[in-house]
């Protein structure tokens, strides 16, 4: 299959950022369902924050949806969960309604009324991630998985091309990480939403996942799930002696 120059939305060229990565170069393609997955302090959420333009990286020569980053305007294409959203202050007033009206924060301000598109729009996304009936409620007096869907929700309020996930399912129990995953696929394959997400899941990037990046400061490889998922690469990538044992589920 040949790949169009405009079914590249992310392009990264050799980057490199302080110590903490070296020499990166990776592509990501319009519908692709990708993972990152790397040891601890290996630099997963750094490079997301570079894309995300949330750290400077000089010198980098990182296109996004075909524009070079430092003249890229249109955030609100990216969806973004960042790491331990989940987790949040007991004490933290604010309730599901208002956490994912923040997703509209790419508006000119954040308090301009929110127009009734916008707030059908709002209602649609609630009713699709099942947190209709959670509006009222506090944030912090929400499971960790009725949160996770309240962030994903957020994240989709801007109609983004593509949702990146740093570790979404931190504090999340296993029942609800299984529906999780079948949401991202829907999302996926249904809306035709790019996916990038970090995790330290291995079981769940053998399923759905076409490619998965290994990253430890350098980018090890970018292969699909069935060539790295074997002793040799999962030592290359974690330093350790392993043995990987696949059973039938
Ligand atoms: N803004 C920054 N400037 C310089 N160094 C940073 C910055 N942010 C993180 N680091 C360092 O970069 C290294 C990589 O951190 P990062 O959080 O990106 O790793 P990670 O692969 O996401 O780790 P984990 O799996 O534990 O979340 C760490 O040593 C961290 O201390």
């Amino acid at each position: 299959m040949s790949i169009k120059f405009s079914d590249i939305i992310i392009d990264v060229k050799n980057l490199t950022y302080k110590d903490v990565l070296q020499n990166i170069s990776f592509e990501i393609l319009r519908g692709e369902y990708a993972a990152i997955i790397g040891p601890n302090g290996g630099g997963k959420s750094t490079l997301i924050k570079i894309l995300l333009g949330l750290i400077q990286a000089t010198n980098a020569h990182i296109k996004l949806f075909n524009y070079e980053q430092s003249l890229f305007k249109q955030y609100r294409k990216i969806g973004y969960v960042p790491q331990r959203a989940t987790l949040v202050d007991n004490n933290f007033p604010v309730t599901v309604q208002e956490v994912i009206n923040l997703g509209l924060a790419h508006k000119s301000s954040l308090f301009s009324k929110i127009s009734k598109e916008e707030s059908l729009h709002i209602q649609n996304i609630m009713e699709k991630l099942e947190i209709t009936d959670l509006k009222n409620r506090r944030i912090s007096q929400l499971s960790g998985g009725q949160r996770q869907r309240v962030m994903i929700a957020r994240a989709l309020i801007s109609k983004p091309e593509i949702l990146i996930l740093d570790e979404p399912n931190t504090g999340v129990d296993t029942h609800s990480q299984a529906k999780f995953y079948e949401l991202l696929n829907k999302l996926n394959k249904q809306e035709n939403i790019t996916i990038l997400f970090i995790t330290h899941d291995l079981g769940v990037i053998v399923n759905d996942i076409k490619r998965v990046l290994c990253i430890n400061q350098t980018l090890l490889s970018c292969h699909t799930p069935n060539e790295i998922l074997n002793d040799e690469q999962m030592s290359k990538i974690y330093g350790i002696n392993s043995n990987i044992i696949c059973h039938h589920h």
